[in-house]
């Protein structure tokens, strides 16, 4: 069997970008993730930090198995469930409809259906709102729902999309606290996307930073989280016209030569 929960090997993601108009797909393609690669062991809690659009709930859904990769290769032992903002919920259902739909999908019995409602009765604490359909349900509520079924199906890898951004305190900390059991007592494996800094290096053990679609670096979460809130300083310490210069930048390098050529430079190319 092997150790570790996830190996990713040179994965890129790439998405087409529209252009100005937004009517059509231009032939520009951009590097949402551009050759990733890592190991994560059963067991690690790894913290994933970056800027806005640096990459990071790309590389959640792809760990996840919802998205696609264009390059690479990823292996992944175990089963995954990813609890993030809006994810997996049909809000034309009500919270327990989709607990039944996604056990349903899940090829469970009507006993462990059962089991998960109750459970999720308990954990997410929303009362008479579970029977009313998600689309009634506020932000906060929604990751209460998402947060305490993907805990009752109990996956072996969690991916964590600030999903704990939306919630109070009082049920961040429970899901958190909830995590830490999950992590000492069960040795699950645990990737955890926050802005907050201060939350990851709590929580998590392994450091992953994404900047600009590339891994930038991946180490123990102290260090990672040092150089990762240093960049953060200097990023806000600049003037809005270098800022600006250095984003611009930095998505210039994420895009992909084009690769349709014009009628006229297939017309010189064909001299
Ligand atoms: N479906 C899509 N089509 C085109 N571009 C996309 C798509 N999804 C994401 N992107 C782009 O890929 C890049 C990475 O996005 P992603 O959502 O992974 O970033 P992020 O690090 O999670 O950002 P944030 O911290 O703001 O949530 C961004 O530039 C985003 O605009």
């Amino acid at each position: 069997m092997a150790e570790y929960a996830v190996k990713v090997d040179h994965i890129s993601k790439i998405y087409s970008l529209k252009n100005k108009n937004n009517q059509h797909k231009s032939n520009k393609r951009f590097y949402a993730l551009k050759d990733l690669s890592f190991t994560v062991e059963k067991g690690d809690v790894v913290g994933i930090l970056g800027t806005n659009g640096s990459g990071k709930s790309t590389l959640s859904s792809i760990l996840a198995g919802i998205s696609d990769i264009d390059e690479g290769s990823i292996e992944i032992h175990g089963e995954q469930a990813l609890i993030a903002i809006n994810t997996g919920l049909n809000v034309q259902l009500t919270g327990e409809e989709n607990i039944r739909v996604k056990g349903a999908l899940l090829g469970l019995k009507k006993k462990e259906i059962q089991r998960i409602t109750q459970s999720v009765i308990d954990f997410a604490e929303l009362g008479d709102f579970l029977y009313q359909p998600v689309k009634k349900y506020s932000s906060g509520m929604k990751s209460r729902l998402g947060f305490s079924i993907s805990l009752a199906l109990d996956p072996d890898i969690f991916i964590v999309d600030e999903a704990l951004s939306v919630g109070d305190k009082g049920f961040a900390k429970k899901c958190l606290d909830h995590m830490m059991k999950l992590r000492d007592n069960e040795g699950k494996t645990i990737f955890f996307v926050s802005h907050s800094i201060s939350q990851v290096q709590q929580f998590c053990k392994t450091g992953m930073w994404i900047e600009g679609g590339r891994l930038q670096e991946m180490g123990d979460i102290e260090t990672v989280c040092a150089h990762y809130s240093e960049y953060v300083d200097q990023l806000n310490a600049l003037k809005p016209k270098e800022k600006k210069k250095i984003l611009n930048e930095k998505f210039e390098e994420r895009v992909l030569p084009d690769t349709k050529q014009s009628f006229f430079s297939r017309l010189l190319g064909g001299l």
